[in-house]
């Protein structure tokens, strides 16, 4: 049962300080390494998105969904491995993306018979990209029921038939992801011939770096990148703030009066790709001072000059930038937005149905999508719909800076990724009141 949550108009004047989560990108990327490395890597600071948690839950055994996994079986975990073997598990991953590719690479290499499913949504969400690179490599995948989604059913009979793979980069770089976070461990190590652009960019390079500090080394020339069979060393990986997470808060501040936020422990040179949310936000009138282990937000108002933004490296970051040149009349194009279909819920559909209730329309022309606010005006109130994405609820929540009443459809959506958002918007003067009807 969903219940909707009311925000009523701030006064304009946003202070405080919001100690985010930590990333879901990272932390997923982490546990997946943790749980390949056989206890030498541990995570610090785990995120508490609802993915990573379930995630986590899965690779660690807490979980009623998580069957008993070996990887490589030696000796001493032989007999865990026949008594694994007997019977097909079912795995159900819910709506987490990343966790839903990168546990198809790590079961595919186990000893196990995995059925590994997700909501609704994720039997939408295309994988047959990365079980074709799987296949090739050697794993024993089926589909259980539309060819390309999942469910699929994993095999526990893995045999390395070559090192060298070609994968498409333009649909989600999560496939490339899944298959560098078990490179390592494949006998043969990878070596992955990126086709076509690669999206989402960042990502692959945080995967990199992430592996980088567990020891792992790759070369990464042109459009191939090799990672050779290697062990990880014994170390600890950090986890960030969530910078997608912040990128709302850029967006409260962008729509305010006055602004004077802080946010703890989050860096410039963060491996989080959508850090670029404080340069593009730098349009918008916000000043971002990197001091005493945070980010101080500040706000001056400047006309918006900016009128072109590339989202093709950081996709998560569309909505809340879209939403907050919808809410300021700044008539901006925006590229790179192709994979936004494919993501929580058609996100451009999801849009440009929501932006409707404020008269703006999002008009797609080929790559290029265009805010036309001709017809915008600020409703006293609004309904917003969050079709299963936690990004629609956090991006529209802002609204609240101009609209007296805005009403969003699911509260616990934005659980996914950021689950104190609704207690945090209380720190800075938000009055969040859910709705149990
Ligand atoms: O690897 C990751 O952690 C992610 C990669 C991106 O997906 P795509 O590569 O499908 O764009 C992003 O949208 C997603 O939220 C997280
Ligand atoms: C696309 C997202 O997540 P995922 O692909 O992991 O479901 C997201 O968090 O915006």
């Amino acid at each position: 049962m969903k219940h909707s949550i009311i925000l009523s108009k701030h006064n304009g004047n946003v202070k405080g300080t919001v100690q985010l989560t930590g990333s879901k990108s990272e932390c997923n990327r982490a546990l997946i390494i943790e749980a390949l490395s056989n206890g030498k890597v541990k995570v610090v600071n785990v995120s508490d998105a609802a993915d990573t948690v379930t995630l986590s839950g899965i690779l660690k055994g807490t979980s009623s969904e998580s069957p008993k996994v070996v990887i490589g079986t030696d000796e001493k975990n032989e007999v865990e491995a026949i008594e694994a073997k007997q019977e097909t598990e079912t795995v159900n991953i819910g709506p987490a993306g990343t966790a839903m590719r990168f546990l198809t690479a790590y079961y595919a290499i186990s000893d196990n018979d995995i059925i590994l499913t997700g909501s609704e949504r994720m039997k939408q969400r295309p994988i047959g990209i990365l079980v074709n690179a799987l296949r090739k490599l050697g794993a024993n995948i089926e589909y259980e029921e539309k060819e390309g989604y999942p469910p699929i059913k994993l095999k526990g009979s893995f045999e390395q038939l070559t090192s060298k793979i070609s994968i498409k980069g333009n649909i989600s770089s999560q496939y490339i992801t899944a298959l560098l976070l078990i490179a390592a461990q494949l006998p043969f190590g990878l070596e992955l011939h990126i086709e076509s652009e690669l999206t989402s960019r960042p990502y692959v390079e945080m995967t990199l770096a992430m592996l980088g500090q567990a020891n792992i080394r790759h070369t990464w020339t042109d459009n191939i990148i090799s990672i050779p069979h290697q062990d990880f060393a014994e170390t600890s990986l950090h986890i960030e703030p969530d910078w997608s997470a912040a990128s709302y808060w850029y967006a409260i501040a962008a729509l305010s009066d006055e602004a004077e936020l802080f946010l703890p422990g989050l860096t410039p040179y963060s491996l989080q790709g959508d850090s670029v949310i404080a340069e593009i936000m730098a349009n918008f009138g916000i000043t971002s001072q990197f001091k005493d282990g945070g980010v101080k937000l500040t706000k001056e108002a400047k006309p918006v000059i900016r009128k072109i933004f590339d989202m093709k490296a950081c996709p998560d970051l569309a909505q809340t930038l879209i939403v907050v040149c919808a809410a300021l009349g700044h008539e901006a194009s925006f590229t790179g937005l192709e994979t936004l279909k494919i993501k929580e819920t058609d996100r451009v559909l999801a849009l440009q149905t929501e932006l409707a209730k404020i008269g703006v329309k999002l008009i797609e022309n080929g790559q290029v999508y265009k805010l036309d606010c001709s017809e915008r005006f600020i409703p006293d109130s609004i309904f917003i719909n969050t079709y299963d994405d936690h990004r629609m609820a956090m991006a529209f929540a802002p609204l609240a800076m101009l609209i007296n009443k805005v009403e969003i459809e699911d509260a616990d959506v934005v659980e996914k990724s950021y689950p104190a958002f609704w207690k945090d918007l209380e720190k800075a003067g938000f009055k969040p009141e859910y709705q149990h009807n």
